[in-house]
């Protein structure tokens, strides 16, 4: 399933936080979202979901609230757990949009992405009691059981460590090249270098790049959009990013 955004915007008061952005998202790729603070990318997403008033079009916005859920799951950045549920009662609900049985394929989904995300031995403990990171991992569990062709994702390794930060892009990599896709946010340009197929680049509201990791990522769209001097090194592990110092604005 494809993901179509026809000039996309949204107001916030007069201004365009989301300024007529135009692309797509289809099925194997795993896209980048990075951009500085405030660019747009939560509320370009939001959108995109059909969970913030905007102008313009997004395919998934128009479907009806359960076609959606099947269509795509949505990782919101805030990784609010409110209820008492055990880490597997939590992610079960995932399976919601495909109607209450849990038994064969549904069961299956289940065990699948408890064990994608290293939860299996915790599935019994409550999720309000775990770590910020742990709690993260059980939200992209949800995700993945959900079984969507999309997964849309706001900064989902923000505060994990460094393996869970390479499993999470792993398993988000193993989705693409299974028939799905991932648009998720980031602000860790070596991790979206050496694991997304291609980088959407948002500044001030526009989507100001969009291509594979080595032709966007360049010095001047680093110094231009991110106001950094940094390097990136091909090595035989892949691509390696190191931000060297701040350049005036
Ligand atoms: N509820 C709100 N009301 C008014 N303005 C908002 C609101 N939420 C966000 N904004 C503004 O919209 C712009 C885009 O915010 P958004 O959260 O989409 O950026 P972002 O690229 O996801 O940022 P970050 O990397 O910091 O998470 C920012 O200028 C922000 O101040």
């Amino acid at each position: 399933m494809k993901l179509e955004l026809q000039d996309l915007s949204v107001l916030r008061g007069e201004c365009p936080v989301v300024d007529a952005v135009s692309a797509q998202v289809s099925p194997g790729e795993l896209i980048g979202l990075i951009g500085p603070n405030g660019a747009g990318k939560t509320s370009l997403m939001r959108a995109a979901m059909g969970l913030l008033a905007h102008r313009g079009h997004s395919s998934l916005a128009r479907l009806d609230p359960m076609a959606r859920a099947r269509a795509a799951a949505w990782l919101p950045q805030a990784r609010e757990i409110a209820w008492g549920l055990s880490v597997e009662e939590l992610v079960g609900l995932g399976r919601l949009p495909h109607g209450r049985d849990q038994t064969g394929a549904g069961r299956a989904a289940l065990n699948e992405a408890l064990h994608r995300m290293g939860l299996e031995a915790m599935r019994a403990r409550p999720a309000t009691r775990l770590s910020g990171g742990e709690q993260a991992r059980v939200l992209i569990a949800r995700a993945l059981a959900q079984e969507s062709p999309l997964i849309l994702a706001d900064e989902p390794i923000a505060g994990l460590d460094p393996a869970a930060q390479i499993d999470t892009m792993e398993v988000f990599a193993a989705h693409a090249g299974a028939g799905g896709a991932v648009l998720c946010s980031l602000h860790d340009l070596g991790l979206a270098a050496r694991h997304c197929t291609r980088i959407w680049v948002m500044d001030r509201g526009r989507l100001v790049a969009d291509g594979p990791p080595d032709q966007v990522l360049s010095e001047q769209l680093l110094a231009d959009v991110f106001h950094i001097r940094a390097r990136f090194m091909t090595t035989p592990d892949g691509p390696v990013f190191q931000p060297l110092s701040t350049l005036h604005r």
